[in-house]
């Protein structure tokens, strides 16, 4: 079954869930996208905050729910006291609005900025902290066997200090399916650099785009305006190379759009030691002369004798 139409819900409204009876209180509109609308609420008996999402399609926020429940068993499973997604998911149910069923799930609200306004407010060397929480978060979902799909800068929520969660689980798929949601810039089949099989390089591919359409937009958007048929990896190789912005990153980039990590592990790593080997020496405090510190130990010398010569007779 489809459910397709536009949810207007002002502040205030409650929404009590059809079967297990969850009572939300809405505060604020977060975001509308393609597949649904996000609300900030709060749930009534705890007066905690989380987000709510409403699926505008019945089968799109099903197969979003059924990936967060996987994530949610298997954070329990192998990591059962580590901060994961296993807080990710909160409740699922049924919201009944105008006579019709709409299917809503509450997730942990996080209080974070996309990408994008993230780096234009802080500047773009904080791409080095995000981009290492960023390559965590796809590590661990690579490691429980999934891979994130639909990776652009506005799935990528950053909190204050570059601590990244990933929004938007609609693109999950596990490894070995096929990639069923994308978007084109980011899309491996979009430049002809690969298949649209779900596998890890097909993320460190979409990272990458990521990175080049955030630091270095210009050549992006040129490159992406070709033939279909002209575009490659090659053009992106191309920018990578030249971009002064994406000097920092150049031997990670390239490895990622070639699909050269062993695994995200190793990724993750060669982040970290490009972006420590890259900042910029602390500057050292000014020292003083010596010349002025023995003139210094010379005068106090001189003027101790004076002193002493002065006050003998
Ligand atoms: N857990 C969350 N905490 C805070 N804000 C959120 C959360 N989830 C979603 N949002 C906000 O709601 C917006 C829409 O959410 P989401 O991307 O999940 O919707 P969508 O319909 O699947 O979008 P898309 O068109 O990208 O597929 C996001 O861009 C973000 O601003």
């Amino acid at each position: 079954m489809t459910t397709s139409f536009k949810l207007n819900l002002p502040q205030g409204t409650l929404i009590t869930g059809r079967w297990r009876g969850g009572r939300y209180l809405i505060q604020r509109l977060l975001g509308q996208g393609a597949n649904g609308v996000v609300y900030l609420v709060k749930q009534v008996d705890s007066a905690r905050l989380y987000a709510l999402k409403m699926g505008f399609d019945t089968v799109d926020i099903q197969s979003e729910i059924n990936v967060l429940k996987a994530l949610q068993r298997q954070g329990r499973r192998h990591h059962p006291v580590r901060r994961d997604n296993s807080g990710y998911l909160v409740e699922v149910d049924d919201y009944s609005f105008q006579g019709k069923e709409i299917p809503f799930y509450v997730m942990r609200y996080i209080k974070g900025e996309p990408l994008r306004a993230f780096l234009a407010r802080r500047g773009s060397r904080w791409m080095d902290a995000a981009g290492m929480n960023l390559l965590r978060q796809l590590r661990r979902l690579h490691e429980s066997g999934w891979v994130f799909g639909d990776l652009k800068p506005e799935n990528v929520l950053v909190g204050t200090y570059g601590e990244v969660e990933l929004i938007d689980y609609g693109g999950v798929s596990s490894i070995g399916r096929s990639v069923k949601q994308f978007t084109e810039w980011y899309d491996r089949g979009f430049w002809n650099a690969g298949g649209r099989t779900a596998e890890p390089s097909y993320d460190w591919f979409s990272f990458a785009v990521v990175c080049i359409h955030l630091l270095a937009e210009q050549p992006l958007k040129h490159a992406a305006t070709q033939l279909p048929q002209m575009r490659s990896s090659g053009d992106l190789l191309d920018i990578v190379y030249k971009a002064p912005s994406l000097a920092p990153y150049r031997e990670w980039l390239q490895k990622a759009i070639q699909g050269e990590f062993r695994d995200t592990a190793e990724a993750c790593l060669l982040w970290k030691e490009l972006v420590t080997a890259s900042r910029p020496e602390p500057v050292k405090k000014p020292t003083t002369p010596r010349w002025i510190i023995s003139a210094f130990a010379i005068s106090v010398t001189l003027l101790v004798y004076a002193l002493y010569m002065a006050f003998r007779f």
